[in-house]
């Protein structure tokens, strides 16, 4: 029997099936087939660019690995576990024969040169090349501009540098900025006391870290901050100045690819949150020395420049600063100048030097000896400013941690590759601080030295750099004796944090095991 129609409604039943298939079907159309056609679509764009710069490359005789997609060049399989440094080393290597190579990272095409003469020639002769880092923050992000490592606005970049110049300049290192020094090793001599006393090693990382931001806080900052009791506040400020990670690989693969499309303003390279943090931070400071005076440092260079007319650059630049001295943009970016090129360069050469010297003992000693006999020398009975400035063999040790490496634009450079490539040197792997003495670096080819960097671009704080961290590593050897504890090796690039974009810290801690010393400089004869 057929069923009542006013009861069970035949059309409605059949309609509402049928409506029920249809959404699901819709359904099942927008979450395949949309997200198929924009995978397609992105596929498509991405091989019509890949292919457009191959022929280019091609024109060229530029050699190149063709991309995979999405990852670009397959080094890059591993960058979620590894530092990008493997990817790059992986890419040096499989071109042995190749003085430049191009090839891409994701979509991003770029150019690998090898060969160091071809280096000097790009980075150290032709300023524009050497100008562009690669990151192209837009012209209205005066915090970021004024960053000089990002800047991209030549007036800019040349004010900056040259406000700078008397921070980095190495007279301001003179006795009175040693003994700021000296309360950190103090601090840092206590920490290492304690877990030694219960027998447990200590974190290079830790307290090389905590030397260097304590040490630049108070000096250039006139912030007396102990970061073994808590973090400092310029750390603090430092923590948020990278976003993310994913948001940092989006921020740069935005800027290389749509330097200047404001829709990519979210995904900048310094946080909005960092920049303000910052200028909370300076403005307290500036209003603590109106009230108190000033100590001459970073702080108040930033307040004179505030007020003062300070260029006369014929310059047409949105930056130009004449009649207007520095404003709270510029000198925020100028800050984390000092933090962010600072910071974590010198803390690596730092805990990566006391690792290399605790792994070589035979050069840990000669490093000993030297400012045993320093102190003698200058017959005090601890580390003075005129001690450390004469310890030649350990700045060779620290120029010999040749850990670092230099992002450069779609023009990229790879020192800590270069440096362990063995047509350059011999035995690239082994740590031989005799490599810089003054006279074997004398017949080094200059070209093949970059852990500075080359070129206008090079490092203006290496000569500081360096100071602080031979007297980090002689305030500790001259009181202890490296052993290594957890690391029994030297590192290589897959020992990185695969977190940090170009700075190196390894990825598991590096013990160190301080075992006291029983001679006493003064009295002993060498
Ligand atoms: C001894 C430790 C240091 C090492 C190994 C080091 C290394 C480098 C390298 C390799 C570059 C070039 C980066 C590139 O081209 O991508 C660089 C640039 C720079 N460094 Fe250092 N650095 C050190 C210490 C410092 C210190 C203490 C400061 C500041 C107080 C500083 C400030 C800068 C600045 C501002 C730049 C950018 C220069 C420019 O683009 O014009 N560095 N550094």
């Amino acid at each position: 029997m057929l069923p009542n129609s006013a009861e069970h409604p035949v059309v409605p039943q059949f309609w509402s099936s049928s409506g029920s298939n249809m959404v699901v079907l819709l359904t099942l159309v927008i979450i395949l087939i949309v997200p198929s056609a924009l995978i397609l679509g992105v596929y498509v764009i991405y091989r019509w660019s890949a292919a457009r710069r191959a022929s280019q490359w091609r024109r060229c005789n530029i050699p190149f690995s063709p991309p995979t997609f999405p990852l670009g060049h397959d080094a890059f399989s591993c960058l979620t576990s590894a530092s990008p440094l493997v990817a790059f080393d992986r890419i040096y290597r499989e071109n042995a024969d190749e003085d430049l190579v191009g090839f891409f990272a994701t979509s991003c095409p770029f150019i690998l040169i090898r060969d160091p003469r071809l280096i000097q020639r790009v980075f150290a002769k032709s300023f524009d090349k050497a100008f562009q880092t690669g990151i192209v923050p837009p012209e209205n992000d005066i915090e970021t501009q004024f960053t000089i490592n990002f800047c991209s606005d030549r007036t800019a970049w040349r004010q900056s540098r040259s406000i700078m110049a008397p921070v980095f300049s190495a007279t301001r290192l003179n006795d009175l900025t040693f003994g700021k020094l000296k309360t950190q090793v103090n601090r840092m001599w206590r920490h290492i006391e304690e877990p030694r006393l219960v027998g447990q090693p200590t974190k290079a990382q830790f307290i090389a870290r905590n030397f260097v931001v304590d040490f630049l806080s108070t000096w250039h900052f006139g912030e007396d901050s102990n970061s073994y009791r808590e973090t400092a506040q310029i750390e603090q400020i430092c923590e948020t100045y990278y976003e993310p990670r994913i948001r940092r690989l989006l921020a740069f693969w935005a800027q290389v690819h749509f330097p200047s499309l404001q829709i990519f303003e979210s995904f900048r390279f310094t946080s909005q949150k960092s920049k303000h943090a910052m200028g909370k931070f300076l403005r307290r400071k500036m209003d603590h020395r109106m009230a108190h005076g000033n100590c001459g440092d970073f702080v108040d260079l930033m307040k004179r420049m505030q007020s003062k007319t300070c260029w006369n650059a014929q310059s047409t630049s949105t930056l130009d600063l004449e009649d207007e001295g520095l404003n709270m943009r510029q000198m925020i970016g100028l800050s984390f100048v000092l933090l962010v090129a600072g910071t974590d360069a010198v803390a690596s050469v730092c805990h990566l030097t006391l690792h290399l010297l605790s792994l070589y003992p035979e050069h840990q000693k000669k490093v000993q000896q030297e400012i045993d006999q320093g102190m003698a020398k200058h017959g005090v009975s601890e580390l003075t400013l005129s001690v450390v400035q004469d310890l030649q063999f350990l700045e060779q040790c620290l120029m010999g941690t040749r850990y670092k490496f230099r992002k450069g634009d779609k023009l990229m450079i790879i020192p800590y590759s270069i440096n362990r490539d063995p047509k350059y040197f011999k035995n690239p792997d082994d740590f031989e601080p005799d490599r810089f003495s003054p006279e074997n670096r004398g017949s080094m080819p200059p070209e093949t030295f970059l852990t500075f960097g080359i070129g206008p671009r090079k490092c203006p704080g290496y000569r500081i750099g360096l100071h602080i961290a031979a007297t980090f590593v002689a305030s500790l050897l001259c009181k202890y004796t490296l052993k290594p504890c957890s690391h029994l090796r030297q590192l290589g690039a897959a020992d990185f944090d695969p977190l940090w974009f170009s700075l190196q810290y390894a990825k598991n801690s590096i013990l160190i095991d301080f075992v006291p010393r029983v001679v006493n400089p003064m009295t002993t004869e060498h």
